[in-house]
């Protein structure tokens, strides 16, 4: 499936007690039919209220938190394969998530909780009063490329840097170096972000584990908290990807609320083979 552009895995192992290993999913990942950014695996549920239990992995195997984008594709896996439902609570490594139907086909909206903002909660390595804008900067120190990222926690860590055209800079390069800083004890989604007015932002991200993707969710979610707390933005805002479009309302409970779209690509019967490879 994909999520916005987001190339997502649904795996669905609720029958089973497997658990992905990590070279697992790097195998799943180099498979032509089912690449992915993320791995969504499905698991029965071990919460009472919740429908699954969903672990996330990336493309190099490590685990995330949270996956915006790929939980609006576990919502429409669920309804093709349980029957569809207007409200679902969903349980990932972030917590407890609750999925709705706006009403427009193939649309979700994810509650992805409340924002952190506490430099051990990103978690930062060193200690820093005011995340709004962190010290930290890619080039000449006068005359920096990149520089002061807001920083917060959706679940998983994010580094918002604001910039005036989010063509202009070689995040293919960049982000590795960042995603990697010191700073960031857990590694980092990177975001660059071009505020275009207060409802609207452009924005291109080079995911923790992931790379260089054609959409974040929880990455928009994070641009658009870091907006609003700078006061750049409203708390509603439009958020363009170069894979598509999402709508991020950071409401006034704290919850930040993600809608936005879900294709579905093809269905591929995954083999004991890539298991069985692995292990040998
Ligand atoms: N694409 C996802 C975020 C995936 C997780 C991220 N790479 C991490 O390791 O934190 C989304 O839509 O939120």
């Amino acid at each position: 499936m994909n999520g916005a552009g987001n190339k997502i895995t649904v795996l669905d192992l609720t029958d089973s007690d497997h658990i992905v290993s990590e070279d697992e999913a790097r195998a799943i990942a180099v498979e032509p039919q089912t690449t992915f950014d993320q791995l969504m695996v499905l698991h029965a549920p071990r919460t009472e209220g919740t429908v699954a239990l969903i672990r996330i992995y990336n493309t190099d195997g490590s685990l995330a938190e949270a996956c915006g984008n790929g939980t609006r594709c576990v919502a429409w896996h669920l309804d093709e394969t349980q029957g569809s439902q207007d409200t679902r609570l969903v349980e990932t490594a972030r917590g407890l998530l609750t999925i709705t139907k706006p009403g427009n086909p193939l649309t979700y909206t994810v509650d992805m909780g409340t924002p952190r903002f506490a430099w051990d909660e990103i978690p930062l390595s060193e200690p820093f009063q005011d995340t709004r804008f962190i010290e930290l900067h890619v080039g000449p120190a006068g005359d920096p490329i990149l520089s002061s990222p807001a920083v917060v926690n959706m679940g998983n860590p994010h580094a918002v840097f604001w910039v005036d055209d989010t063509a202009s800079i070689g995040l293919d390069k960049i982000g590795p170096m960042l995603e990697h800083h010191p700073l960031f004890p857990q590694r980092a989604n990177i975001s660059i972000v071009q505020v275009v007015d207060r409802q609207t932002l452009v924005m291109r991200t080079w995911e923790r584990g992931a790379g260089l993707t054609l959409a974040c969710g929880s990455a928009a979610c994070a641009a658009a908290v870091s907006a609003a707390r700078l006061r750049r933005a409203e708390r509603h805002v439009t958020v363009h990807q170069p894979g598509g479009t999402l709508q991020i309302e950071w409401a006034d409970n704290d919850h930040v609320l993600m809608t936005g779209p879900v294709e579905h690509e093809r269905d591929v019967m995954l083999t004991d083979a890539i298991f069985t490879s692995v292990a040998a």
